[in-house]
């Protein structure tokens, strides 16, 4: 069951794959709390999609379930790390460590996904020299020099907006292939480098829609 990974590779949405990690971390719950199988209507009623749109989801990277069975959960999770790349490990950098380059530094779950912090920069003479989860931080200025002589997969850019594409440049030119984008901008980069940003502000935004939507918001 399940071996078969991506057997069906064709171009998947990125609205399936914005869903996996959420299946990913039900399922690692449900191995903690050992449960071993699990049915898409089960899996369902804990992460409030619908069976059927689990059984697509799923179906799109390969054979996962068994009809009367259900799904190993082991397996799956497996296989859904898999296909997130979580059973790689990759070499990332924060620049910018202010609140959110010291909160995302600290966040240690992330070493535990694979994801190793080898080093932090900033360009504050306050900040440069301190140590964040036993990691020193360098001064911003050895930037180039840094990811010149220790190839990283993943840069982390937790700088004001305004300095996010110069450190995005020197990121890209140094071989970076993936940038996760803190600041408030879009970030200008070739083809073949992967940009995911994240906006806390546009979240709290929906969060705002949708309690105003609803009229549970009384002023
Ligand atoms: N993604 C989100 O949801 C979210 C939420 C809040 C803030 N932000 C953004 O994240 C970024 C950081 O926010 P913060 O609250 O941590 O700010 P902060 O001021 O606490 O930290 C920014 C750090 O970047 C450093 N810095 C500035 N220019 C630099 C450069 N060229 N090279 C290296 N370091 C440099 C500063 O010295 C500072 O330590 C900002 O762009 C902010 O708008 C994003």
């Amino acid at each position: 069951m399940g071996s078969e990974l991506m057997a069906k590779e064709t171009k998947i949405s990125m609205a399936v794959i914005r869903r996996l990690p959420k299946y990913h971390r039900y399922l690692g719950e449900l191995l903690r709390k050992d449960i071993d199988r699990i049915s898409s209507k089960e899996l369902s009623e804990r992460i409030g999609f619908t069976a059927s749109q689990i059984r697509q989801d799923l179906n799109c990277f390969g054979d996962f379930g068994q009809q009367g069975y259900g799904y190993n959960v082991k397996d799956l999770y497996n296989q859904i790390g898999k296909i997130l790349g979580l059973d790689k490990e990759y070499k990332t950098v924060i620049v910018g460590a202010g609140n959110i380059g010291q909160a995302v530094a600290n966040y240690s779950k992330f070493e535990r996904l694979g994801f190793h912090l080898q080093a932090i920069f900033d360009k504050n003479p306050k900040l440069i020299g301190i140590k964040i989860r036993d990691i020193e931080v360098k001064d911003v200025e050895y930037l180039d020099t840094y990811l010149k002589e220790n190839p990283t997969d993943i840069g982390i850019i937790c700088v004001p907006k305004e300095q996010a594409q110069s450190i995005a440049d020197i990121m890209v030119r140094n071989g970076i292939k993936g940038i996760w984008n803190f600041a408030p901008t879009d970030l200008v980069v070739p083809d073949d480098v992967i940009v995911e940003n994240v906006h806390l502000s546009e979240s709290l935004m929906i969060l705002s829609y949708r309690l105003n939507e609803s009229n549970l918001f009384k002023e």
